[in-house]
């Protein structure tokens, strides 16, 4: 038994890998397992890439995300943290969106950092965190795009009134 389990770390929302024997921790697997002993680790099923809400298919009574917002003139409310007035067209902030995705190439914890630079949510300052939420809680489009990723996923360009996202499902 390696003594390693994974877990949620709060202020990010995303997973990490924390031995209490020795009382480290680290954000990748720790060197030396195989796929198939972290893939059985304590606390893997539950908060590691590829993981699914519940048994055949039915939609888990939650979920938990973070998501990187970029606003853009057509936003219901077109300002944030980063700035009072935004006027960036719409394809403006899809080609941010997605110049954002190819630097975070599927890292949780990049995705965390790059939130927490960017987002014009103000989630931004728990690195995208939006917690746990239930159905009918956030916007149609918002809640579709998570349920529709497996955890540890991140989604395409998600649009909705507040603007468009990047969408990261950790739980
Ligand atoms: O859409 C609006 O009229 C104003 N909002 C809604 C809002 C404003 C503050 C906090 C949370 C939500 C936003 O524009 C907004 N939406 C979000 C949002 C959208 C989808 C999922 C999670 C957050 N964040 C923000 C924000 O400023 O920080």
């Amino acid at each position: 038994m390696s003594g390693w389990e994974v877990r949620l770390s709060n202020s990010r929302g995303v997973p990490y890998f924390y031995n209490p024997e020795t009382r480290e921790s680290m954000w990748e697997a720790p060197p030396g397992l195989s796929q198939e002993e972290v893939a059985n680790l304590p606390g893997a099923k539950q908060y590691l890439p590829g993981a699914h809400g519940g048994a055949n298919g039915e939609r888990p009574a939650q979920v938990r995300a973070s998501h990187l917002l970029v606003k853009h003139r057509g936003s219901r409310r077109p300002s944030s943290w980063k700035e009072p007035n935004i006027t960036r067209s719409k394809e403006e902030a899809i080609a941010m969106l997605k110049e954002y995705a190819g630097q975070i190439n599927g890292s949780p914890e990049k995705f965390a950092e790059l939130a927490s630079k960017y987002s014009d949510c103000s989630s931004h300052s728990h690195g995208g965190d939006l917690g746990f939420f239930k159905p009918g809680q956030m916007q149609k489009p918002f809640e579709d795009a998570t349920y529709a990723l497996k955890v540890g996923e991140i989604s395409d360009v998600v649009e909705t009134e507040s603007g468009v996202h990047l969408i990261l499902r950790t739980a």
